[in-house]
């Protein structure tokens, strides 16, 4: 079974609301609720021991970034977050202060965002801790930026630097050992723990009459492909352009495979066009945003994703993670 024909195959043909704008297949649904809003909704669940392990996060740690991923989705519509309903599973072993310790970490996120908990649901559970998150939003309609809208001559754009999460990650599990002191490893395990959503850049972005977007959580090659097959079009990115921090390279030799494929980075990746480029450029310096130009946009050929390297070019395969692979 793979995660993306699952979701494919349970597709519903048909809807009941005409008010449905975008249902399964982007970051988010949106349906228009009142004259010149959308609503965003999104959810994502994470899982003990398939998205964190109790032995190196903490319940504030957890709650974080549970709704930091749902947060990103918003903002890969273009959105603004505005509530968040919480669902737990909760094993045994929890204390009810290790519960509201992870509702603290969620709430210095929900802070920051002016968001509202409205809701939830609680079940005990015999084993791992499951949190789902739901996150409502909203766009000024029309101004949603699908992954659909790229077009032929766009520039292709990343924001931050890409292949930290998964460099932090790796370090958790042990797999990765910093071989000197020079190499600030706290840096990558934060980047992995804590992911910031890129809200502004969406925002900034759902201003242009058109723009794509994509955040990233399964990595940039896995996001880039859904564009290009949501777009019918093809993108070619440029090796040299990966935005990745200066430390990468020297902790492992897998550190290209990490920026491609490693994912939960939670930046956005996207195309606009030519002279729109030039204003979210400008824009992000003015507000202190990293976001750097990575490729551009082809008319469609058979390949999705072209990554163009020193010794030519190859396909950039939607691989990266994906839960029943
Ligand atoms: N079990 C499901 N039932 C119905 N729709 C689903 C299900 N799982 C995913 N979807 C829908 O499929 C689309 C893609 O979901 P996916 O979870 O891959 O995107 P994402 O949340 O942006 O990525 P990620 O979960 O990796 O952060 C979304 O529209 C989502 O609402
Ligand atoms: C213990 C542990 N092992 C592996 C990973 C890596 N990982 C898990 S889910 C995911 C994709 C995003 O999730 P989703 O698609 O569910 O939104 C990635 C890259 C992790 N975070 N923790
Ligand atoms: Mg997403
Ligand atoms: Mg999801
Ligand atoms: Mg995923």
């Amino acid at each position: 079974m793979d995660e993306f024909d699952l979701i494919h195959s349970i597709t519903p043909r048909t809807i009941h609301h005409s008010s449905v704008d975008v249902g399964i297949g982007d970051d988010a649904a949106l349906y228009t609720a009142k004259h010149g809003v959308q609503e965003i909704v999104c959810v994502d669940t994470m899982v003990e021991d398939v998205h964190f392990k109790l032995l190196y996060s903490s319940p504030e740690d957890i709650g974080y970034k549970a709704l930091a991923v749902n947060i990103s989705d918003i903002a890969a519509m273009g959105g603004i977050p505005k509530f968040y309903l919480v669902s737990i599973a909760v094993p045994p072993k929890w204390t009810q202060s290790e519960i509201k310790a992870m509702y603290e970490g969620m709430n210095e996120l929900a802070k920051l965002y002016h968001m509202d908990l409205i809701g939830g649901d609680t079940v005990s559970i015999s084993d791992k801790l499951v949190v789902t998150v739901t996150v409502i939003g909203e766009v000024e309609k029309g101004r949603a930026c699908l992954r659909s809208l790229a077009r032929p001559n766009d520039i292709v754009f990343v924001t931050g630097e890409i292949g930290s999460s998964a460099a932090g990650l790796s370090l958790l599990l042990e797999k990765t050992h910093s071989q000197t002191s020079a190499i600030d490893t706290d840096y990558f395990i934060h980047r992995h723990k804590r992911p910031e959503p890129r809200v502004s850049v969406g925002r900034l972005c759902s201003s242009f009459k058109r723009a794509a977007l994509n955040d990233i959580s399964d990595g940039l090659a896995s996001e880039l492909n859904e564009i290009a097959e949501a777009s019918c079009v093809s993108i070619e990115i440029d090796e040299s352009m990966l935005p990745v921090h200066s430390h990468l390279s020297k902790l492992h030799p897998i550190w290209k495979e990490w920026a491609l494929f490693g994912g939960e980075d939670f930046e956005l990746t996207g195309t606009v066009s030519k002279s729109n480029w030039e204003v979210l450029k400008q824009e992000c310096e003015t507000r202190q945003l990293p976001i750097t130009k990575i490729g551009h946009v082809r008319e469609k050929t058979e390949s999705n994703v072209i990554l163009k390297t020193d010794n030519g070019s190859r396909i950039l395969e939607k691989k990266g993670y994906n839960h029943f692979k």
